[in-house]
């Protein structure tokens, strides 16, 4: 009833130039997959080039991050109107990046979400705890309160129009993925926590894992009950991993 989500954030990576070749590369690879959703979030100055590669293809539009407002005097950022124009169809919100190096919190997280749903966009909202809340048992606690705060503003029938992403901070990057069965207890811990907010609309809430996915470890997380897809990094970069994630073929 979920359908799975495949989402690459290419992150600060990819010129133009380097996108369009990664895309033409990707489509052959994958335009004859169904029941899948691929979304590809590469930076902002990439999304024009992509928004008419993609046109006709499987394959959707996100953005990495957005401002909460329609327009304005506001140096260096892009509105969630801008993203729209540009055919975003999703917009990640509160990667741990972000929050760490940028200083977003759960109440920008908040704001944010609500902002993106205004404009139709679906917000893949990033939860997840460091290596030193695991260590120290938080991991639930932590994961609580990003949910809580950061859906805070949503009413009804705005949830199931979410997806979130279980991103522990410590697997980002590093080599370490959490184990499938690890990644699937926090999933279903998140999927209670939306319950207790939403009820029923919790079931539709698509809840992703990201942190060294690759294809190598795509099946077995996949085959987790409340895991409903991937949120990439650096294996969305090449057309080939991806594509292998995508399809889940390990090899
Ligand atoms: O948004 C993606 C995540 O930060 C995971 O990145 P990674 O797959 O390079 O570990």
């Amino acid at each position: 009833m979920r359908v799975p989500v495949l989402a690459g954030n290419w992150k600060m990576y990819m010129t133009p130039t380097e996108s369009q070749s990664m895309i033409d590369q990707l489509i052959p690879l994958i335009e004859d997959l169904q029941n899948r959703k691929v979304v590809l979030c590469p930076p902002y100055t990439s999304l024009s080039v992509l928004s008419k590669a993609i046109e006709g293809s499987p394959i959707q539009l996100g953005a990495q991050n957005m401002y909460p407002v329609d327009e304005g005097a506001f140096t260096g950022e892009v509105s969630p109107k801008m993203l729209q124009a540009l055919q975003c169809s999703y917009v990640i919100i509160g990667h741990s990046e972000r929050r760490q190096y940028f200083g977003e919190t759960d109440s920008s997280v908040a704001e944010k979400t609500l902002k993106a749903l205004q404009y139709n966009l679906t917000p893949i909202v990033c939860v997840g705890e460091t290596l030193e809340q695991r260590e120290e048992k938080l991991t639930e606690p932590t994961i609580e309160i990003q949910i809580r705060k950061g859906l805070a503003p949503l009413v009804a029938g705005q949830f199931e129009k979410v997806i979130i992403a279980y991103e522990p901070v410590w697997a980002i990057g590093t080599g370490r993925t959490a184990s499938p069965e690890d990644a699937q207890d926090v999933c279903a811990f998140i999927r209670t926590i939306v319950a207790s907010i939403a009820g029923d609309e919790a079931q539709k809430v698509p809840i992703l894992y990201g942190g060294s996915v690759k294809p190598e470890n795509i099946k077995e997380l996949m085959s987790q009950p409340d895991i409903d897809g991937a949120l990439v990094g650096g294996a969305s970069l090449k057309a080939e991993s991806f594509a292998r994630i995508v399809r889940f073929e390990e090899q």
